[in-house]
């Protein structure tokens, strides 16, 4: 099923391009933001993990909304045990996700399936009270689970009350990228909300550009720095999804 965010539609039509902002500090994401403005951006992933100082997170986010006009704004703080850039305590984590949420700048924000679940469950809670979109998700940087360890996780957060579901996996032969595909494409009507699925690393591509076929909404290109191994440059993901576009 599909969900609008502003106005873009995500989980029907071809997937959406999501580029992630990788950046230090104000000076960069400004930077970053001009450079996006040539570019097929559908949304823009702000990965706070990679920010010098997160005072001033939610003073940065409300200037971003104004930048970005309408384009919509997933808010990310990725844990280091996920894949992220810097070690967080959940204590941290949850204060900054609510800072974030009482802007009300951000249309989604990323909440991890494996954080603590009273953190996790106060979040999503805090998300729907400010009609915050909640991407709930999980990363497997070493492997590839199998099919119904993926489909079992992507299940359990739409139960949490996840608007869209989102798994990244670490494929270690091309077995493992047809595994993800399939548990996605079985899953992709069963569940009533979008799912974002992706194999990373070189092996992955072909699951960041064949959304539409099997199922994945939602795919993430990259401007100048990649946030995870295998994301194409937003330009020559653009044309890939165009050549397979049904
Ligand atoms: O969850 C994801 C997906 C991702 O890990 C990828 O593989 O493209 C990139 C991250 O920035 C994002 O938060």
């Amino acid at each position: 099923m599909a969900i609008s965010v502003r106005n873009l539609v995500i989980g029907s039509g071809r997937p959406k391009i999501c580029v992630p902002i990788v950046a230090q500090d104000e000076t960069e994401i400004m930077q970053q933001i001009a450079e996006m403005k040539e570019k097929p951006v559908d949304m823009v992933e702000w990965r706070m993990d990679f920010l010098n100082d997160f005072n001033q997170a939610d003073v940065l986010l409300k200037k971003m909304r104004i930048a970005l006009n309408h384009t919509p704004i997933l808010a990310t703080f990725r844990t280091q045990k996920e894949g992220g850039h810097t070690p967080f305590s959940e204590k941290e984590y949850e204060q900054l996700m609510s800072s974030i949420l009482a802007t009300n700048c951000a249309d989604l924000l990323d909440i991890e399936l494996f954080i603590s679940d009273e953190v996790r469950d106060r979040l999503v809670k805090l998300a729907q009270m400010t009609g915050t979109k909640v991407v709930m998700s999980n990363h497997d940087f070493d492997q590839t689970p199998s099919k119904e360890v993926i489909q079992s996780r992507l299940l359990l957060m739409e139960k949490l009350g996840a608007d869209i579901c989102k798994i990244a996996v670490m494929p270690q032969n091309s077995g493992d990228v047809l595994r993800l595909l399939e548990a996605t494409n079985e899953l992709k009507n069963e569940v009533q909300v979008p799912l974002v699925t992706m194999a990373m690393g070189s092996l992955g591509v072909i699951s960041r550009i064949s959304g539409e076929l099997f199922g994945s909404a939602l795919t993430f290109g990259s401007l100048n720095q990649a946030s995870a191994p295998g994301q194409l440059p937003i330009e020559a993901l653009k044309q890939a999804l165009e050549c397979l576009e049904q």
